[in-house]
Order: C-alpha cells, then structure tokens, then sequence
C-alpha cells in the first residue's frame, strides 16, 4: 500500500489528565473504505484517543493528518458519535432536530435547513430505521434507539471519517446487525470507520483491522493478527494483575 492510500495518520499522539499518562505515542495509519475496531480493557484509553483526535481533551504530543491537512482544517469532515455516558438524554429535543444538527456545519445553526438537508436526514433516520420515530423527544426513546439516532446523525453529516464510541453498547442483536451492516455500506462509499468497541471472538472478524490498546497501542493489523495469547496478554495482562491488586486492597480494607 503505498502512502497516498491512506487517509488518515495518527503520529505521536499523547494525552495526560492532571498528572495520569492515559495516552504515550499512539502512531498509525489507516486506509480509506475501512471498518477499523479500537479495542482494549477499561481505561485503555480508547474514548481519549477518539477525543484527542478531534482536539476535544489536550494533547501532550502528537499530531493528526487526514487527507495530507491537520484534521483541525477538516473539522468538517469528521462525524463523531460520543460514548452514551457523554450524552444529556434528557435534553429536549426532537429526533429529526438530533440528526438535523450535523446539518448545521453546512447551512449554519441561523439559517432555516435546506430542502437538500432535510432530505439527507430523512435518509439518514430511514437507513437507522428510526424515520417513523421522528418528532419523539429522545428522552422517549429505548437506549438502542437513542444509539440509533446518533448514528443517523453521524451519517446525516456525510463525513468521510466516522469516529464512533461504542455504537453498539445497549443494543440488540437485531439492531447491531443493521449497525455492522451500516459499517459495509459506508466502507463500500468509501469511508472510513474508526469504532471503539468491547467485542471479542468471531465478532471481531467484523471489523477489516484492529487497534489494540492499553495507554500504548500495542498491535495494529487483521483481528487473527492482532488478537494472539502474547498482545491479548500484553493488552488484558496488566490490566488485570491491576485489577486483582485493587480488589487485594478492598479485601484488605473490608477485612
Ligand atoms: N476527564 C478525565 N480526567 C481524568 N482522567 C481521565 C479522564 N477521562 C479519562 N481518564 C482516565 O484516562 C484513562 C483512559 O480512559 P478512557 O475513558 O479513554 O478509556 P477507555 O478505554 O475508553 O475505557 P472504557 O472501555 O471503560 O470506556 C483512564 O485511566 C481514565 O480513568
């Protein structure tokens, strides 16, 4: 693959929280018309990659090319579902108005939305099947649901690289079919698929690549190259020995 394949390249890319390295040198590239997973334990730093990338925590180091330009110039270009917890799901405001939001980049938030916008959001809410579910509050809605309507929104604003944050948490196996589906006809436009996710086994075949993280990236490549005993142990190894040391020190504690 030569250079010009791949849209995006992370060089460097560090992130401390007041004094905790959650991120050192992450460096990758990917290729555009992919489905690529992030995976790793809690607290790997998953979240934190996706939102240092778009400038959304500050970065100690690094940077971030897409298409050659800093993603920064290309803000645009860039749809980003966040993590449910980030989420006010009490805010009111309609499901046509969430999806209609990635609009507003392109029209802006004073103008009244475009003939052409209100038709990619109705596409958009037909793909998730939500359209029918369109002038319910998204307080109304079931957790899977709500997911859906933010995956609209990522579609509506037809971006070329989609950073999702655990699409699939809180929904069924109905649903995450039509999700992975939505992944192949993405891939297929030609876009370019970042997906932080928890899965594991053959559900990891859904996914073209891996990013496997713990702070560090520890192996980049196709999941049956990615998930062997000795990077599973370097990624999951050390997450649990702190694991069995926290609950040692609550046994102690409790004793
Ligand atoms: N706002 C914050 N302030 C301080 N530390 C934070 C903050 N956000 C995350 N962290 C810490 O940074 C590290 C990475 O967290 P992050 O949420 O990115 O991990 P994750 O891989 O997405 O985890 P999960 O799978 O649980 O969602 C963790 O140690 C976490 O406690």
């Amino acid at each position: 693959m030569s250079l010009s394949d791949f849209m995006l390249e992370v060089q460097q890319l560090s992130v401390q929280y007041q004094g905790v390295q959650a991120l050192t040198d992450i460096s990758f590239r990917l290729a555009s018309g992919s489905v690529i997973g992030l995976i790793g334990p809690n607290g790997a730093g998953k979240s934190t990659l996706l939102k240092a990338m778009l400038d959304l925590v500050p970065t100690s180091k690094g940077l971030v090319f897409f298409n050659g330009r800093t993603l920064k110039q290309q803000r645009q270009q860039v749809a980003y579902l966040p993590q449910r917890s980030q989420i006010d799901w009490d805010y009111p405001i309609t499901v046509w108005n969430v999806v209609m939001m990635a609009r507003t980049t392109h029209t802006g938030w004073f103008r009244s939305p475009s003939r052409q916008s209100k038709e990619i959001v109705r596409e958009a809410l037909e793909r998730v099947e939500m359209y029918d579910l369109r002038d319910r509050q998204i307080s109304q809605l079931s957790g899977g649901q709500q997911q859906r309507v933010f995956l609209a929104r990522a579609i509506a604003q037809q971006a070329d690289l989609l950073l999702l944050d655990e699409p699939l948490n809180a929904i069924d196996k109905k649903t995450e079919s039509l999700v992975l589906r939505i992944y192949a006809e993405l891939k297929a436009e030609g876009k370019t698929l970042l997906v932080s996710c928890h899965e594991w086994g053959d559900a990891l075949h859904n996914y073209d690549e891996l990013l496997l993280l713990n702070g560090q990236l520890i192996a980049q490549g196709s999941p049956t190259d990615v998930m062997t005993m000795d990077n599973i142990q370097r990624a999951y190894g050390a997450y649990l020995e702190r694991r069995w040391q926290i609950d040692q020190r609550e046994a102690a504690f409790f004793c």
